[in-house]
């Protein structure tokens, strides 16, 4: 679409926040009194939060009018520069290639809303002491596992096979007790403190006390895979449930008579139950899946089971599960405990007497609470710290707070929603400037369209090199087709000194194969990797090499924030946060952010002037990097979107005569204002609307399903982020979109309207979703929110400003 001044004066006012105050300063005098007047009649006080910038930020010597005609964002502006502008912290950059060529819709570094944080007055970061890490295994001077009542055997594995010389402090506060007593248990500590450990190793030792001494002496009594199953570990994901697995695995290497299994689905039921029958002592499942084999497939016997552990308790709640967690706790209390096993084995008094039901979380959400009352009896709240356990003992009450491991670092950058992928770049394009400097980042995205899209962008696009020839007579190495479209190299962000970045996306509509393989894929990577991923991966995901958590969008509750920053800084480790903020009110979240360090805010300007310093690396061009024709970070950061937006707006092949495929209601306009015109000027309008370019319909996809996906933050939350003072023009540019596209108000399902991606689930809008299970059972297997039908109250809020935005086009259209 040609960038035509007035006309993108009427479609950005469209996607201004509602709250906004707007002032005309274009057209005829008469009728900017008239919509003056409107305006004033039908708005209150602009809100400070959603104050717009000066205009003048780094082309403040420009004047006023000619930055109206450029970006067309004329009116929204006052005339007096902010103390906050970053053109004050260095010379403004001339104009840029993009600018002088006229390519650039909306420039970045205008209109963008003012900070209210004051940078100048908060403290430098380095100020900062280094915090002792939390969540570390203690000195093994001061404790060990023997100490503890492990048994010798499991002690000395764990020291020598596992390298654990010493526990961690919730392991210190567990362990004793779940060998000593059987009394339910609920354990809160941090995130990367060593909870799976604190609950397996009891239940290991316990187990191995049937048929072993202390001293590791052999009794008469055999134990096998079918003596009996005796506790079973529920976890809300998949992944979490086969991490859960790989650990136990490796502790049982010191009892391998001793056999554990997991039923998480995405594999056939059948294949499940045969293992099942084979005989297991330890089972680890998704509620929907055991559930389901406890119904209908009846080969488990949960006669002999004595543990019910629940691990990430709140997030099984959360997903849905409540009903599942009923019915598996109702059918275990209900069948008779056997004190003995088929073959005669006493059970009692080694295992313990009673059901003992363990309740496991980082954080505590009030359905825990609830879960709690389904599932626990009179139980004991297990935390890291001894005093705050007394202290819970004498008030009878469990202490809600929780907090992120003290050595992780915490950093909140403030950005406009226009400079938001260029930040996310300069910030990637920083972190991994050296090789060896950060391994492994994970960013957090709201909503597996974003995933895609953003893991589309990002990616290579050049061909993948033809595999090495192997010598003669050895076979080719076949390539790992699970990760064909999950895996690639990330050329954006590499650079001369770190050529090889690889990036990953993982989230909860691809088929399970694809998301194990990706997952093992970017835990085993050699090179630096960067995973882009919804809150799949939040709950005890465990990538020890982790050193960055980049929360792209925030999380939608802060436990679940506590989570995600939690997957670095474990045990002891280093590890470092970065989370995006819009400028207003969003600021405001960090103050109910748990810290045991100050969070600094930064400002986008420091990122991008260090993440932009060198070129940037463009796959499938010529050269191989981004051309512009100053070597400023600005001009760098605006041929990025300008490249971006073009790379949305390249035809795709055969095209040419397909019919247009218009972003919004005010590209509609334009092209029938065209079509006025003349036809033939209309025509190639219509034809250089590239309509099926796949990347363009990711991107407005992926921005829809943002969208509706900021609207379902918690409600205490929603005053700092509020979707009715989103710019959603603003943040149609950080999808590489020139405006906003149409349709989001529609409370449609994500799930049936995503378009389906190489590695998606095959038949994820029928009715019945791979091996067998209802639609109902694999959504709740996922865990990641449905922003369709299922959160009616965001699709309201959502209608109701589509409605009010529709209502300013048509006002500001009649200024024209
Ligand atoms: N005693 C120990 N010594 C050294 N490392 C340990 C010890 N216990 C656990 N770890 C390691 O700490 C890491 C975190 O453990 P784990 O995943 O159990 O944490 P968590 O408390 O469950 O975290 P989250 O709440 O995020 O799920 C793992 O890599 C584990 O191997």
């Amino acid at each position: 679409m040609a960038d035509d001044g007035d006309m993108f004066l009427n479609f950005e006012i469209g996607d201004a926040p509602i709250k906004q105050t707007v002032k005309y300063t274009g057209g005829r005098w008469r009728d900017r009194v008239k919509a003056q007047k409107g305006e004033k009649g039908g708005q209150t006080k602009q809100d400070s939060t959603a104050r717009r910038d000066t205009g003048a930020d780094y082309y403040a010597n420009r004047g006023a009018k000619r930055q109206r005609t450029e970006d067309g964002e004329s009116g929204r502006f006052s005339k007096t520069p902010r103390t906050s502008n970053p053109a004050e912290r260095g010379p403004p950059p001339p104009p840029t290639h993009a600018m002088k060529t006229g390519l650039v819709s909306s420039r970045l570094f205008t209109s963008n809303p003012v900070p209210v944080t004051d940078f100048e007055e908060l403290p430098q970061p380095e100020e900062a002491e280094p915090a002792q890490p939390s969540n570390a295994p203690l000195t093994a001077e001061a404790e060990n596992f023997l100490n503890l009542g492990l048994s010798r055997r499991v002690s000395q594995h764990l020291a020598t096979k596992l390298e654990m010389k010493a526990p961690t402090a919730i392991q210190k506060n567990t362990i004793p007790q779940l060998i000593k007593e059987d009394s339910d248990a609920f354990l809160q500590a941090e995130t990367g403190s060593g909870k799976t450990l604190a609950y397996l190793l009891p239940i290991v030792h316990r187990i191995l006390a049937l048929s072993h001494n202390e001293d590791g002496t052999p009794k008469s009594t055999k134990v096998h895979r079918n003596s009996g199953l005796f506790a079973i570990i529920l976890a809300p994901t998949r992944e979490l449930c086969k991490q859960i697995s790989v650990v136990l695995e490796k502790v049982l290497r010191c009892a391998p008579w001793l056999v554990c299994t997991t039923v998480i689905g995405g594999e056939s039921k059948k294949s499940e139950k045969a293992r099942i029958r084979k005989g297991v002592n330890i089972l680890i499942a998704t509620p929907g899946r055991l559930t389901d084999h406890l119904d209908n497939t009846k080969v488990l016997d949960v006669g002999t089971v004595r543990w019910l552990v629940l691990d990430e308790g709140d997030r099984m709640m959360e997903m849905g599960f409540e009903e599942d967690i009923r019915t598996i706790v109702g059918k275990i209390r209900a069948g008779e405990l056997q004190k003995k096993n088929a073959e005669g084995v006493v059970l009692d008094g080694v295992l313990p007497s009673r059901r003992v039901t363990v309740l496991c979380s980082a954080t505590m959400k009030m359905n825990v609470q609830k879960l709690g009352e389904i599932s626990l009896e009179d139980a004991i709240h297990i935390t890291a710290s001894k005093s705050d356990m007394e202290k819970d003992a004498e008030t009878g009450a469990v202490e809600t707070a929780f907090s992120a491991p003290a050595q992780l670092k915490q950093a909140a950058i403030i950005t406009p929603a226009k400079l938001r992928l260029v930040t996310l770049i300069a910030l990637l394009k920083s972190t991994f400037a050296r090789k060896g400097s950060v391994m492994k980042a994970i960013i957090f995205i709201s909503c597996a369209d974003s995933v895609d899209y953003h893991f589309e962008l990002l990616k290579s696009t050049a061909p993948k090199p033809e595999p090495e020839p192997k010598p003669e007579g050895e076979a080719p190495t076949k390539p790992n087709i699970h990760i064909e479209s999950t895996v690639a190299p990330a050329t954006y962000i590499t650079s001369p000194a770190n050529p090889t970045v690889m990036l990953h996306k993982l989230h909860g509509s691809l088929a399970q194969p694809v998301r194990s393989a990706t997952l093992k894929a970017f835990s085993e990577c050699k090179d630096p990797a960067v995973l882009i991923t919804t809150d799949i991966s939040s709950r005890g995901l465990d990538v020890p090499a982790v050193e960055l958590v980049i929360e792209y969008d925030p999380a939608f509750a802060v436990p679940d924030h506590v989570h995600r920053i939690g997957r670095t800084a474990r045990a002891g480790r280093a590890g470092k946060a970065v989370l995006f903020l819009l400028p207003g009110s969003e600021e405001g979240y960090i103050s109910i952010l748990p810290k045991s360090t100050p969070i600094a805010p930064q400002l986008y300007d420091s990122i991008l002037q260090k993440g932009f310093v060198t070129d940037i690396n463009v796959p499938g061009t010529e050269s191989g990097i981004l051309e512009t024709d100053r070597n400023s970070w600005a001009s760098r950061a605006e041929a990025l979107q300008l490249h971006f937006e073009q790379r949305l707006l390249a035809p795709a092949p055969g095209a040419a005569n397909a019919t247009p495929v218009f972003e919004s209601k005010s590209e509609k306009f334009a092209a029938s204002k065209q079509g006025k015109k003349g036809k033939a000027a209309a025509k190639k309008d219509t034809e250089d609307k590239k309509p099926d370019n796949p990347l363009l319909v990711s991107a407005r996809q992926a921005f829809r399903s943002h969208i509706r996906a900021y609207a379902t933050h918690v409600r205490e939350e929603r005053i700092y982020f509020d979707i009715t003072a989103l710019h959603l023009g603003h943040m149609a540019k950080a999808f590489g979109l020139r405006e906003a596209p149409g349709g989001i108000g529609g409370g449609v399902s994500r799930r049936t309207h995503r378009p389906v991606q190489p590695g998606d689930k095959t038949n994820k809008t029928s009715k019945s979703v791979g091996d067998g299970t209802s639609t109902r059972k694999a959504k709740k297997d996922d865990d990641e929110k449905d922003y369709g039908a299922a959160d009616e109250d965001a699709g309201r809020r959502m209608r109701e400003k589509m409605k009010m935005m529709m209502g300013n086009m048509a006002s500001e259209f009649n200024l024209g």
